[in-house]
């Protein structure tokens, strides 16, 4: 089997992705404000390597030859996210002009370079000041987003034709108010069920105000879905796979695409349960545009816990590959639900990168690829309308609570002297975004 460019429509779009605290440092600089990432980097134990963002790629200072290197990869669009505390330092109020000139040259960049700029307002860098009034867990942040989402949106309108509201809302609020592996790192599932509600309708409060301002343009929300397996044919298993299924997926699909909350979660989170106050789920689930779709791997449930198949291989991050589960997972979306085209906006592998004589053979992110981008061409087939697919990353960058110990870009990032090394693996995507038939 090889997969080419041909194997997809023509107007299928290839790119790369990335976001602002990750890549971007210059965490002082240009009037920005603290974000919850900023705040969380300094508290003891909560990153594996004790860095932070506060330099990452560096990329505020090397942007035009960032551009350069994507440019060179033969890419149509360029993911990437704007940095709120850059816009409004108090993540209210007063505008912060250079915050939002620093967008409106990075995508005047990607425009003179014939990239496609696909905008995220929101990949997790709250300002401060809105967590120390509760953050996502106080329902006014949904409206000081839908009010930062004005003001990009008028800068930006002109220029920018794609807009996802939010990334990965579960990350948001479970992996951050629950769990406490991300910021602002709490346990208290209550509250994260109030954040993911206030996350949605702040998703939806943004797309009702961005539709006046910027009309044409294609309005979005991306989330993080895993398909659920169970471990065997078990009841139990079974049940525990459709529970991670209704956690995991259903919990933020169904507010979107069916305006309600899935019942069997909803009883079983109980006296957990949001706050859903009258028009909520009008907002929610208003119409939006495309659906993106961040696919890295798969659980397998069982009634004591998940399952690692032995006959698997795994990333860096421990994570099973399992590219059957991007197909399942699109065409079983495709079904469920009246999805609009569907981005898969992010997808990728970490692997412990070597530098060996200037190169980086990431034989297995190589292949990584390879399966998943075939995976999504096997969904197409299946008649799931995807209409592009976006590699995580771009580049090496910060892996948020493992800090620089996690490599993900398909570009090496030598964090000594911020040099970017094609890995082998970008120049596998470079053949086949360019028609080059590369080859399995
Ligand atoms: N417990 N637990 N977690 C299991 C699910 C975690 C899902 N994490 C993601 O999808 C994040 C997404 C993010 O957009 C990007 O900013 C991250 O760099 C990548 C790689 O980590 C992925």
């Amino acid at each position: 089997m090889t997969i080419k460019r041909t194997d997809f429509p023509d107007n299928f779009i290839f790119g790369v992705a990335t976001s602002s605290y990750q890549i971007e440092g210059a965490t002082n600089e240009d009037g920005r404000g603290d974000s919850i990432w900023d705040t969380f980097c300094r508290e003891p134990g909560r990153i594996q390597d004790g860095t932070g963002g506060d330099v990452a790629c560096d990329h505020y200072h090397l942007w035009p030859q960032d551009l350069d290197l994507i440019q060179s990869l033969g890419v149509d669009a360029y993911r990437f996210s704007v940095a709120w505390p850059r816009i409004q330092p108090d993540g209210k109020g007063p505008v912060n002009q250079k915050g939002l000139d620093f967008y409106e040259r990075l995508v005047d960049g990607m425009l003179e370079r014939g990239l496609q700029p696909y905008l995220t307002l929101y990949h997790w860098d709250l300002p401060q000041t809105l967590q120390d009034e509760g953050g996502w867990v106080n329902r006014e942040t949904a409206y000081r987003f839908a009010e930062y989402a004005r003001v990009v949106a008028e800068r930006l309108g002109g220029r920018v034709r794609s807009y996802a509201t939010l990334n990965e809302p579960w990350c948001s609020s479970i992996l951050s108010y629950q769990i406490g592996e991300h910021a602002p790192g709490l346990q208290d599932r209550r509250a994260a069920l109030a954040a993911a509600h206030h996350l949605l309708l702040g998703h939806g409060e943004a797309v009702k105000v961005m539709r006046d301002i910027v009309p044409g343009s294609s309005l979005g929300i991306v989330l993080n879905l895993q398909p659920a397996y169970p471990a065997s044919d078990r009841e139990e298993d079974v049940a525990a796979a459709r529970f991670a299924d209704g956690t995991f997926n259903r919990w933020f699909l169904d507010p979107i695409f069916r305006g309600e909350y899935p019942a069997d979660i909803w009883d079983a989170y109980g006296e957990d349960v949001p706050t859903v106050q009258d028009g909520d789920f009008a907002a929610t689930s208003q119409p939006i545009d495309f659906l993106g779709v961040n696919y890295y791997s798969r659980s397998v449930n069982g009634a004591t816990g998940n399952v690692r198949p032995s006959e698997s291989s795994y990333t860096h991050m421990g994570w099973e590959v399992y590219p059957q589960g991007l197909t399942d997972l699109l065409v079983r979306i495709n079904h469920d639900y009246t999805v609009p085209p569907v981005y898969i906006t992010e997808n990728g592998a970490a692997y412990p990168d070597e530098l060996e004589g200037g190169r980086v053979h990431d034989a297995q992110r190589v292949e990584y690829f390879k399966a998943h981008v075939q995976a999504t061409s096997d969904a197409v087939q299946q008649g799931v309308n995807v209409a592009g697919y976006f590699a995580w990353s771009l580049m090496d960058n910060f892996e948020w609570a493992f800090g620089y110990s996690r490599r993900f870009g398909m570009v090496y990032v030598d964090y000594g002297n911020q040099q970017r090394i094609l890995k082998d693996s970008a120049k596998w995507y470079q053949t086949l975004v360019t028609r080059q038939d590369a080859g399995v």
